[in-house]
């Protein structure tokens, strides 16, 4: 084997971008956004006083386990990804990922990522992740060819981890938890229902049943989008109240001017039901998040 400095570079460069493609695989921008709201219910959950260590390990479990649910999301989709221009490029129908190699990488993040959490947080955050894994790769990826309804099953999986990272606290699941809960499950229908109606070509030709591909009118999507984001509005000042602490009336006022920008935004795109404003209403989905969860963890420190 050639020992040239430029074939060790050669090999040194093939070798960072297979990495980069099993990263990939595991669709990180989701998944940093996800731990984010995970490490903040822990939080939550503790009045802002979590024992660090166990939500390292809620943390860090879940991060895997979320892992392998995406890679085996990709793993079953990996043929019609090809069908769409928006993932034709992934790791896998690309072909520069092979589907055993895939395979094998999934089952190994999540074995060793309910192992970890069971030896870690306990076995009832495990059941929790490893109920998620299978409500997303068993249950919500077949189902995107067979029923609108997939997105609200898609939205239970993404909000599920957030009672991962409260049960790792040891915190009993009350209001607040159901609210968290709520939270993240109804910020997922404005966030979807933007992006299935700009890449709405892209699903139909893929034969997935995204509701502007089932309504091409977009005005079920509309309707879905304002729906949740009032429900969103209204729950997210939920964690603040009857809390005997001053920051409440700020936390209150922070969520529903948020809350009230994105409902706004949605009334907007269910008028106009065009790209523009679903982009805006995808921007600012992924403005509401970050801020809101800012705001959860700044209310004990208020
Ligand atoms: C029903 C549930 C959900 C569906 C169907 C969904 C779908 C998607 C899709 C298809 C994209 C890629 C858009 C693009 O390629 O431009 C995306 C982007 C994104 N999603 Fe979601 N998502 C859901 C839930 C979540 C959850 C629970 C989180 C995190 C808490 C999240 C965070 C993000 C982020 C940060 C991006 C931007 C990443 C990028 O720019 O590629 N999503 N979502
Ligand atoms: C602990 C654990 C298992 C956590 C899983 C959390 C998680 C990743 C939830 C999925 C959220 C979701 C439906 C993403 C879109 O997938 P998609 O298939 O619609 O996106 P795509 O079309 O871009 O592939």
């Amino acid at each position: 084997m050639s020992t040239t400095p430029i074939a060790f570079e050669e090999r040194r460069a093939g070798r960072l971008a297979i990495a980069a493609d099993y990263v990939e695989l595991t669709k990180p921008k989701i998944a940093v956004m996800l731990l984010a709201a995970v490490a903040v219910s822990g939080c939550v959950a503790t009045w802002g006083q979590p024992d660090l260590w166990r939500l390292f390990h809620a943390v860090f479990g879940t991060a895997l386990v979320a892992a392998s649910s995406c890679v085996w999301n990709q793993w079953l989709e990996r043929r019609s990804d090809l069908l769409m221009k928006r993932t034709r490029e992934r790791p896998l129908p690309a072909g520069r990922i092979t589907a055993n190699g895939a395979a094998i990488f999934g089952a190994a993040l999540g074995s060793i990522g309910v192992s970890y959490l069971l030896a870690t947080v306990g076995w009832k955050v495990a059941a929790i992740g490893a109920a998620t894994w299978l409500l997303y790769v068993v249950v919500y990826t077949p189902m995107k060819r067979t029923s609108p309804w997939n997105t609200a099953v898609g939205a239970v999986a993404g909000a599920l981890p957030l009672l991962m990272g409260w049960a790792a606290m040891g915190a009993p699941f009350d209001l607040r938890a159901a609210a968290l809960f709520a939270i993240l499950f109804f910020w997922q229908f404005p966030h979807f229902m933007a992006i299935a109606w700009i890449y709405r070509k892209d699903y139909a030709q893929a034969g997935m049943q995204m509701l502007p591909v089932v309504d091409p009118t977009g005005v079920r999507a509309g309707r879905q989008a304002i729906g949740a984001a009032l429900a969103l509005t209204l729950v997210s000042i939920v964690p603040f109240l009857n809390a005997p602490l001053d920051g409440a009336p700020w936390c209150v006022a922070a969520a529903l001017a948020l809350g009230v920008g994105q409902l706004l935004l949605a009334l907007r795109f269910s008028m106009r039901r065009d790209d523009r404003s679903a982009r805006h209403l995808l921007w600012a989905s992924l403005v509401y998040l970050p801020a809101m969860l800012g705001v959860l963890l700044a209310f004990p420190i208020l």
